[in-house]
């Protein structure tokens, strides 16, 4: 199996539940993996016979322009965007969110779906 993956992807967004959370941006930082099969574009040297993963950071930051609560939303939101516009069959998204809680160095979430 193959992957494309974007590993600590930084986007600025307004993120959190709290209402002082809403005014502010806050760093969330994306690991993401797609599955996918790469021998073709090996053997092309072709871009189009792959994943963009610059137009995967590239969508994951245009979603993020929209305010949201819960990590749990974005996770939901930024894997069904890549099953719909990207060629993979599988995604995994885990979202951190470094400082939310001071004693921990990250918080967050992680989704694998699709067929893995
Ligand atoms: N499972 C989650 N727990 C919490 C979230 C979240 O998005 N998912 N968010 C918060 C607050 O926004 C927090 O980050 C503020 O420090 C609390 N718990």
């Amino acid at each position: 199996m193959d992957k494309v993956f974007i590993s600590a992807l930084q986007v600025p967004t307004v993120i959190g539940v709290y209402d002082w959370e809403k005014q502010i941006q806050q760093t969330l930082v994306f690991d993401i993996e797609l599955r996918t099969d790469i021998r073709q574009a090996a053997a092309t040297d072709d871009l189009h016979y792959t994943i963009d993963y610059a137009a995967v950071c590239q969508a994951v930051t245009e979603l993020c322009a929209e305010p949201h609560q819960l990590l749990e939303t974005v996770a939901e939101k930024t894997a069904s965007m890549i099953l719909q516009n990207f060629p993979t069959q599988a995604v995994r998204v885990r979202i951190g969110k470094p400082g939310a809680v001071p004693q921990a160095a990250s918080v967050g979430v992680m989704i694998e779906r699709g067929d893995w």
